[in-house]
C-alpha cells in the first residue's frame, strides 16, 4: 500500500492480517500486525485477526489478549471465541472456562458453539463434573442445545456414572429432533455398564438395532463393554456373532478389543485369547488394527496372571506388527508382572517406556511400586517415589498406603522413611488422587465420540469458580505414635531425594530430619480429599485439644450442619447418631479391660477418626487398634486422635485389612486380642475379614462384632453366613443413617463359646448381589453424588427382598414411625 501511496487503515491491516493468517503465514501476519501497531490505532478487530492468525499457539493468543487489554482495548465476543477456541484445541479447559466466565462476566454471552466446545474440551480431560455444571448454561442463557453439546453431557454422565441422566439426555436429544446417531447412543449404552443396569443397556441396544437408523458397529461395542461390566460374557459372545453376521458392518479392531475386555472382566481370560487369536486371524485378511486391539491382549495376559505372554506381546508382537506399545499397554504389563510379584520385570518395564519415550504416568509407577513391595522390595518402591517426583508426578494414595504400611509393619523399624513420606503426602494433601486404578479399556474410546446436550441433573453442582484457597496445616503423626507397646528398632530409612537409579539401588543415606513439622496445604473445594481435609481443620478449630467429646460433636456438626444442610450437600461417611449408641452400648458388652492388650477393640475403617474416639470415649482406657487403607484418611484420623489427647489409647495402622490382619498379631509381640470389633469397610469384605480374624484366633469368645451398613449399600454374603452359620448369636438392628432420611441396619454378633464350624456356601443370587452393593457403593462415593435418595430406598427394598428369601431379616427395629413414614413416600415416589 506504500508503496503505491496509499496510507495503512486499521480495517486493511486487519483484512491483510486475517488474509495471512488464512493462509496460515502466521508469522507474517504477526509482523504485519506488529508493524500496524505502530501506524494505526488498533481495535479490537486487529487484535482478533492476529489472535486468529496464531490461533495454534494458545498461550501466544492470550498475550494478544492481555495486550489488546493493556491497550485500553476492550475483547469483544468474537475476540474472546477464538481465544477459548484456541485453549480448546490446546486442551487448555481451564483457561477457556476462565475466559468463558470473564466474558460473562462482561456481560458477552457466549453462542452454544463456544459453550459446547467447552463442555467439550473439559470432557476430554476427564473434568466431567465441570463439564456438567457448564450446562446450565444452555437454560440461563436460553441458548440453544445443539447436538455437540448433547453429545458431550451424555459423555459426562456417563463417566461420572450418572446413567440415568445419560438416558434422558439421549430421550431429548430423539424429542428434539437432533437425531442422535450412534455415538450417543453407544455412550448412553456404556454408560448403562452395571450388573443392575444391564437390562437398560440391551433395551437401548434393542431400539438401535430396529429403528436401525444409527445402527453401528460402535454401538455393538458399547453393547459388548457393558456385557463384560455385568460378567454377562456369553451375550458379548453372542453380540459379536450378531455383528459378524450383519452383512452391513463388521467388526472393527474395537469390536476385537471389547470382546475381549468383555472376556477378561468376567474372568474368562482363556476365551478372551480365543479373541485375540480370531483378531490376529482377522488381521492377517485385512483388519487393521491399532494400539487399542492389543492393550486388550495384554490386559488379559495380565488378569491370566500370565506375565511372560503380557511381555512378549507388548516387546514383540507390537512391534511385528509395526505398532508402539502406549503407556497403557505397557501399565497393563507391568500390573501383570506385579500380579506375579516380579518386581524386576515392573522395574525394567518401567525402565523400558523410558528408553522408548513413552510417558510413565501415576499407574506405571504404582505398578511397579506395588509389585517391589509385593516381592518384598519396599526400599525400591520409596526409590520409586523420588522417581517419580523427577517426572513431575505426585503418587496416587494406593502406593503411598503399601509404602506407609510397609514402614509400619516393618518390625525392623523404619521412621524416618515413614515420617518423610507422611511429611511428601502432607505436602501433596489434597493434590493425591485418590484412586489409582483405571478401566484400561473403553469403549467407545473418546476418540470414537463427537460430542452433543440438554438439561444436566439437578443435582449437579453450582458453577464454577474458582475458590479461594484456604491455608490448612495437617500434622503428618508417624506410627511411633502407635508403636509404644511395639518392639522395633530404628534403621536408616529413606528420604525422598533426587533420583534414585532403577535397580539394585543402594538406598540413599539420610539426613535426619528436623521436627516434624506441618506443611503449609490448601484446601480447594472439589479436589480429592477437601471434604475429610476441611473435616479436620472444622475439628482443630471448633474443639479444644484434649478434649474427644467436643471433637465429636464437631465432626457430628461439620456431617450435618455444613455438609448435608450446607450448600454443599454432601454426606459423611460416619457411623454417628443413633449407630453411635448402637455401637457403643453394644462394644461395652464385650470382654475388654483397660489397659490390656489382650482385651482390646479392633476397627477395619478408621475414615477421619470419629468412631474410634466415640469407642474411646465410651471405654475409657481400652485400647483400640484401627485399620486404615487410605493414607489421607490414616493421617486425617491420626490427626483427630492426637487433637483429642488419645494417641496412648487408639493406634491407627495405614493397610488394607487383608493385608494388615495377618500381620497384627507379630505387631504387638503376639499380645493382642479383640473382645470387640466394628467393621466399617466395604461390606463385600466383612466376610472375608471374619474367617481371617477367626483363622488367626484374634478373638475371644463373647467377642462382640458390630459390622455397619450391612443393608445400604449391604453386606449379603456376611449376613448370611453370620445368621446362619450357627457360631455367633446374631442380631440385626434396623435404624436411621446418620444425617440421611434413610434406613440401615447394623449386625450385631457375639462369638459363642466353642461353636462348631457350620457354613453354609450362599445361593447364587447373594453373590451377584454383593456384586450389586461393590456397585451402588462406588456409585454413591464417586463424583456426581449419583445415587439419589429415592434410588437407595429403591436399592434398600430390593437388597430386604433378596436377603428374606435366605432368611434373613431384621430383628430389632429402632426406626421411629416418622421414619417408615418418609421410605414410604420415597417408594411411592420411585415407583
Ligand atoms: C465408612 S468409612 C469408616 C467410618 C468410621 N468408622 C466412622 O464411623 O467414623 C470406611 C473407611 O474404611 C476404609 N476402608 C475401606 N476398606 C478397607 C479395608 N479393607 N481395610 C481398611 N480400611 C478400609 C475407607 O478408606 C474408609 O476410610
Amino acid at each position: 500500500m506504500k508503496e503505491v501511496g496509499l496510507q495503512p487503515s486499521v480495517y486493511s491491516s486487519s483484512a491483510l492480517v486475517q488474509a495471512l493468517g488464512r493462509a496460515r503465514q502466521w508469522q507474517r501476519a504477526l509482523q504485519i500486525f506488529e508493524d500496524s501497531l505502530e501506524q494505526v490505532d488498533a481495535d479490537c478487530a486487529l487484535y482478533s485477526s492476529a489472535m486468529k492468525a496464531c490461533d495454534m499457539d494458545y498461550d501466544r493468543v492470550l498475550t494478544l489478549m492481555d495486550d489488546m487489554v493493556a491497550s485500553g482495548i476492550k475483547p469483544d465476543l468474537q475476540s474472546y471465541g477464538i481465544a477459548i477456541g484456541s485453549c480448546c484445541s490446546s486442551q487448555q479447559w481451564q483457561e477457556a472456562l476462565d475466559l468463558l466466565l470473564r466474558a460473562e462476566e462482561e456481560d458477552l454471552e457466549p453462542n452454544a458453539k463456544t459453550v459446547s466446545l467447552v463442555m467439550k474440551t473439559m470432557t476430554g480431560q476427564e473434568q466431567w463434573e465441570r463439564s456438567l455444571q457448564l450446562w446450565h448454561r444452555f437454560g440461563e442463557a436460553e441458548l440453544k442445545v445443539d447436538a455437540m453439546a448433547f453429545t458431550t453431557a451424555i459423555q459426562a454422565c456417563a463417566h461420572a456414572k450418572l446413567w440415568r441422566h445419560a438416558l434422558g439426555l439421549l430421550e431429548d436429544m430423539h424429542r428434539e429432533d437432533l437425531n442422535p446417531g450412534a455415538i450417543p447412543t453407544s455412550v448412553a449404552i456404556s454408560a448403562c455398564n452395571g450388573v443392575s443396569e444391564w437390562e437398560v443397556a440391551v433395551e437401548l441396544f434393542r431400539s438401535a438395532r430396529e429403528s436401525r437408523e444409527a445402527m453401528d458397529s460402535i454401538i455393538y461395542n458399547a453393547a459388548m463393554q457393558s456385557c463384560g461390566e455385568g460378567g454377562l460374557w456369553k451375550e458379548a459372545i453372542r453380540l459379536f456373532q450378531h455383528l459378524e453376521a450383519d452383512l452391513t458392518m463388521a467388526p472393527t479392531a474395537q469390536s476385537y478389543g471389547a470382546l475381549m475386555t468383555a472376556m477378561h472382566k468376567s474372568g474368562k481370560w482363556q476365551k478372551g485369547f480365543v479373541a485375540f487369536t480370531a483378531m490376529k486371524e482377522a488381521m492377517a485378511r485385512s483388519l487393521k488394527v491399532d494400539v487399542l486391539g492389543f492393550s486388550a491382549a495384554v490386559n488379559v495376559a495380565e488378569a491370566a496372571k500370565k506375565w511372560p505372554l503380557a511381555v512378549h506381546l507388548l516387546m514383540q508382537e507390537m512391534p511385528e506388527h509395526k505398532i508402539a506399545p502406549d503407556t497403557l499397554s505397557f501399565n497393563s504389563a507391568i500390573s501383570a508382572a506385579e500380579r506375579s510379584r516380579k518386581w524386576r520385570v515392573a522395574i525394567a518395564l518401567l525402565q523400558e517406556m523410558k528408553d522408548l519415550d513413552v510417558a510413565r504416568d501415576v499407574e506405571s509407577y504404582a505398578g511397579a511400586i506395588l509389585a517391589c513391595v509385593a516381592g518384598k522390595q519396599w526400599s525400591r518402591g520409596l526409590n520409586l517415589l523420588d522417581l517419580m517426583a523427577s517426572d513431575d508426578l505426585g503418587a496416587d494414595a494406593q502406593s503411598y498406603g503399601v509404602l506407609l504400611s510397609e514402614c509400619e509393619q516393618r518390625s525392623t523399624g523404619s521412621e524416618l522413611a515413614e515420617s518423610a513420606l507422611l511429611t511428601a503426602l502432607a505436602e501433596r494433601g489434597a493434590g493425591v488422587s485418590s484412586s489409582s486404578r483405571q478401566p484400561r479399556y473403553a469403549a467407545p474410546s473418546s476418540d470414537e465420540a463427537a460430542s452433543g446436550t440438554k438439561a444436566p441433573p439437578s443435582t449437579a453442582p453450582t458453577a464454577p469458580r474458582r475458590r479461594e484457597a484456604e491455608d490448612f496445616k495437617p500434622m503428618p503423626c508417624t506410627s511411633a505414635m502407635n508403636v509404644r507397646r511395639v518392639k522395633g528398632r530404628a534403621v536408616p530409612g529413606h528420604t525422598p531425594g533426587r533420583l534414585a537409579p532403577l535397580v539394585d539401588a543402594p538406598l540413599p543415606t539420610m539426613p535426619a530430619p528436623g521436627p516434624l513439622r506441618a506443611p503449609k496445604i490448601f484446601v480447594r473445594a472439589g479436589q480429592p480429599y477437601a471434604k475429610e481435609l476441611r473435616l479436620l481443620q472444622h475439628v482443630m478449630q471448633k474443639a479444644p485439644q484434649g478434649d474427644p467429646a467436643a471433637i465429636c460433636e464437631a465432626i457430628e456438626n461439620f456431617g450435618d450442619e455444613i455438609l448435608v444442610r450446607g450448600k454443599a450437600r454432601l454426606w459423611l461417611k460416619i457411623a454417628g447418631g443413633i449407630k453411635t449408641d448402637v455401637l457403643t452400648a453394644a462394644i461395652k458388652g464385650g470382654p475388654l479391660t483397660s489397659g490390656d492388650l489382650q482385651c482390646s477393640v479392633l476397627e477395619i475403617g478408621a475414615y477421619c477418626g470419629y468412631s474410634s474416639t466415640r469407642m474411646a470415649l465410651a471405654l475409657p482406657g481400652v485400647h483400640i487398634a484401627s485399620m486404615e487403607v487410605d493414607p489421607v484418611h490414616m493421617i486425617i484420623a491420626r490427626n483427630v486422635v492426637l487433637h483429642g489427647g488419645l494417641a496412648g489409647t487408639i493406634d491407627v495402622w495405614t493397610g488394607h485389612s487383608k493385608d494388615l490382619l495377618p500381620r497384627i498379631l507379630k505387631r504387638y509381640g503376639g499380645e493382642l486380642k479383640f473382645g470387640a470389633v466394628f467393621m466399617d469397610q466395604k461390606g463385600s469384605r466383612y466376610q472375608e475379614d471374619m474367617l481371617k480374624m477367626e483363622s488367626e484366633n484374634l478373638l475371644h469368645p463373647g467377642a462382640v462384632v458390630v459390622a455397619d451398613n450391612v443393608l445400604k449399600p449391604g453386606a449379603p454374603l456376611f449376613l448370611y453366613q453370620i445368621m446362619n452359620g450357627g457360631r455367633y448369636n446374631a442380631q440385626i438392628v434396623s435404624l436411621d443413617e446418620f444425617a440421611m432420611p434413610s434406613e440401615d441396619w447394623m449386625s450385631i454378633n457375639v462369638k459363642k463359646l466353642n461353636a462348631p464350624q457350620n457354613d453354609t456356601e450362599p445361593p447364587e443370587d447373594l453373590h451377584q448381589l454383593s456384586k450389586e452393593t461393590d456397585r451402588m457403593r462406588e456409585r454413591a462415593v464417586g463424583p456426581g453424588r449419583s445415587v439419589t435418595y429415592e434410588e437407595w430406598a429403591e436399592f434398600a427394598q430390593d437388597v430386604k427382598t433378596r436377603l428374606a428369601r435366605t432368611n434373613v431379616t431384621l430383628t430389632v427395629d429402632l426406626r421411629p414411625e416418622s421414619s417408615r413414614d418418609r421410605d414410604d413416600l420415597f417408594s411411592a415416589k420411585s415407583k
